[in-house]
């Protein structure tokens, strides 16, 4: 079944939606585990790493949690998936220096850069929304293997600049940030409890549900579905419900 919305812009989750959670599991995953040690022992001054090591003892609640106490954290939520911001943070820190050393391409599903390159040229804005942490997300779009992706994408959002992605306030913070309204954004994403909460912010929500993926045989609750970007047209009148223009 075709679905069809009248919006001015898309945001995308990344994980299970565009790309493969297989992938950022096999490969990223991997790829920081093996490099958080050297991070945390030759880079504790740098800004964004002690940052994000305070917000691991916070959220351990350990005020003096060591640098091996630390790796073990990360470690175990690397383990869970767990998608703790600044696991995040670090995570992203180590993969966009792997991606501009071309030792990482990104992976997105072959449905996916056909469709958002046709948005783009219809004048459809897309932005990002996702727990990988914005920069991570823009090496992710640089770095694919159809080339630099970054050109379509109008904005970045991750749980630092917009916050949790299971809360609505941070689908009203974007909707300001990119000054749309609520009822002319689609989000589109594998997670239910996303979906709920973009809906709950008065955006329209679509889940993505693609075999092989964790949220698959669960599926998105009342929320419409698409097996591919493909079912999906985006129609842009610039007209919201209540009569106004963008
Ligand atoms: C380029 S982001 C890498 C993927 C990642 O770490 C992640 O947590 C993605 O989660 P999402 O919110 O996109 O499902
Ligand atoms: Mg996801």
């Amino acid at each position: 079944m075709r679905l069809t919305f009248d919006v001015d812009a898309v945001v995308l989750d990344i994980e299970g939606t565009t790309s493969a959670t297989g992938f950022v599991v096999d490969v990223l995953y991997p790829y920081s585990r093996s490099r958080f040690g050297a991070l945390l022992a030759e880079r504790a001054d740098d800004p964004e790493v002690r940052r994000a090591v305070t917000q691991v003892r916070e959220l351990l609640d350990e005020p003096d949690a060591d640098a091996v106490r630390i790796e073990k954290a990360l470690d175990e939520w690397l383990d869970g998936d767990v998608k703790a911001t600044p696991l995040k943070t670090l995570q992203g820190l180590i993969w966009s220096e792997g991606f501009a050393r071309g030792d990482l391409v990104s992976h997105f599903y072959d449905d996916v850069v056909p469709v958002l390159r046709r948005w783009h040229g219809d004048g459809v804005r897309l932005h990002v929304y996702s727990s990988g942490s914005v920069a991570a997300q823009r090496a992710w779009f640089a770095s694919s293997p159809d080339g630099d992706l970054l050109p379509l994408v109008d904005g970045l959002y991750d749980t630092e600049n917009a916050g949790p992605k299971q809360e609505p306030e941070s689908y009203r913070r974007i909707a300001a940030a990119a000054g749309t309204e609520a009822g002319r954004l689609l989000f589109l994403s594998d997670r239910p409890g996303e979906l709920d909460a973009a809906r709950a912010a008065g955006w329209h929500a679509v889940g993505i549900r693609r075999a092989g993926e964790p949220y698959y045989e669960q599926g998105v609750g009342d929320h419409a579905q698409a097996g591919s970007f493909d079912e999906i047209d985006i129609i842009s009148t610039g007209i919201s419900i209540s009569g106004s223009t963008t």
